[in-house]
């Protein structure tokens, strides 16, 4: 049986803003539920891998000992092969079932997009599988369906996101840069929770459609976070990191907030909590300052609950392996 062994990295937001309501459609235009957002997403080395088997059954199954991770048609990865097998169903009629194995790294329902990593994953794999030959914006335009974070998971590297979150621009790549993450293990936080608790909190500030809207998004683009990455100026992305959804996770969980002001303790580039959370990360310059920042927040909050990881920024996506 044919199979293929893929590589999907967990991502950073270095960059997150919540400008308002997205609408979907032209003249008759309506909110989607979703939010508009700016964000700047960057790909780190620590990666999911994810194995797409044949099967030579008429069955799409999913392998994965995680106990957060769902073995049936709820997990992401198994959406993404029926939402193939419903675009394609001459390919997986000829073609037939596949087997899905998750070999988990990245920690679940920790802002790090593992689940949209994974699904990508089964994008590109059974592109592969199936001798579809689709294009990256093929794919990413699948990717979409499936969640937000799902087209960005596809290309990585680092990229401005707009829409809600699935219209991007590839952003100069940035490597050599080094980042600690830490997670209380038994913490977890919902992405639809964080954005919907931010809309009955913020709601009332966001922008209308129209001028005040291009004129942020103008504003940002030609900013600040902008031209440091342009001039792969780490010192300066550190001071400008932000995210919008700290406004409300932080508030509900102190003990991120205790997390997050010990990496500040300890002089990072910067500091931040990625996406809906509950990871925070830092930036470091180097490898010993990574290693320096992880042994003092370690001595700092003494829990064995807390997890940590260094990793290093990645120009890539989703990689094949086999
Ligand atoms: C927090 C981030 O991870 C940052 O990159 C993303 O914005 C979330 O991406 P995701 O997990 O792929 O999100 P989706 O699966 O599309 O949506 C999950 C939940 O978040 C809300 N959501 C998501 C993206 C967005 N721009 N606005 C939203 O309000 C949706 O209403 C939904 O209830
Ligand atoms: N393949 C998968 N990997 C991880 N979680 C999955 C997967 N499929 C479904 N889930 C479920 O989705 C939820 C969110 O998991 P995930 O790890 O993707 O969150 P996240 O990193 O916060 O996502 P994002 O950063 O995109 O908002 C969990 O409750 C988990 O049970």
């Amino acid at each position: 049986m044919r199979s293929y062994s893929l590589l999907a990295p967990a991502k950073i937001n270095l960059y997150l803003e919540i400008l308002g309501d997205h609408v979907t459609g032209g003249e008759d235009s309506r909110p989607s539920g979703f939010h508009e957002m700016v964000m700047v997403l960057q790909s780190i080395s620590l990666t999911d891998r994810v194995d797409v088997r044949a099967s030579g059954t008429d069955l799409i199954r999913v392998y994965c000992s995680h106990p957060q991770v769902p073995n049936d048609a709820s997990n992401l990865a198994y959406r993404a092969a029926a939402l193939m097998s419903k675009q394609f169903p001459d390919k997986f009629a000829r073609y037939g079932g596949v087997d899905i194995t998750i070999h988990k790294q990245i920690p679940v329902g920790a802002g790090l997009a593992g689940g949209s990593s994974n699904a990508a994953a089964v994008l590109v794999g059974l592109d592969l599988l199936w001798e579809l030959g689709l294009t990256r914006d093929e794919l990413q335009d699948l990717g979409a369906v499936l969640g937000s974070d799902v087209p960005f998971c596809i290309a990585g590297g680092t990229a401005l996101a707009t829409g809600r979150g699935e219209q991007l621009d590839a952003l100069p790549a940035l490597t050599d840069r080094y980042v600690v993450l830490a997670k209380y293990r038994s913490l977890s936080v919902s992405t639809a929770w964080a954005y919907q608790t931010y809309r009955q909190q913020f709601g009332a500030s966001y922008l209308r459609r129209g001028s005040d809207l291009e004129q942020r998004q103008q504003q940002i683009h030609s900013g600040a976070m902008m031209a440091a990455i342009a001039q792969r100026d780490a010192t300066k992305m550190g001071q400008l990191l932000r995210n919008d959804l700290e406004k409300v996770v932080l508030p509900a969980h102190p003990q991120v907030v205790q997390l997050r002001e010990a990496f500040q303790q300890t002089n990072p580039l910067g500091t931040m909590m990625s996406g809906s959370g509950p990871t925070v990360f830092a930036l470091a310059e180097s490898q010993t300052q990574a290693e320096d920042i992880q042994a003092r927040v370690k001595a700092a909050i003494a829990n064995p609950d807390l997890e940590f990881w260094i990793a290093t920024f990645n120009p890539f996506g989703i990689r094949i392996v086999e």
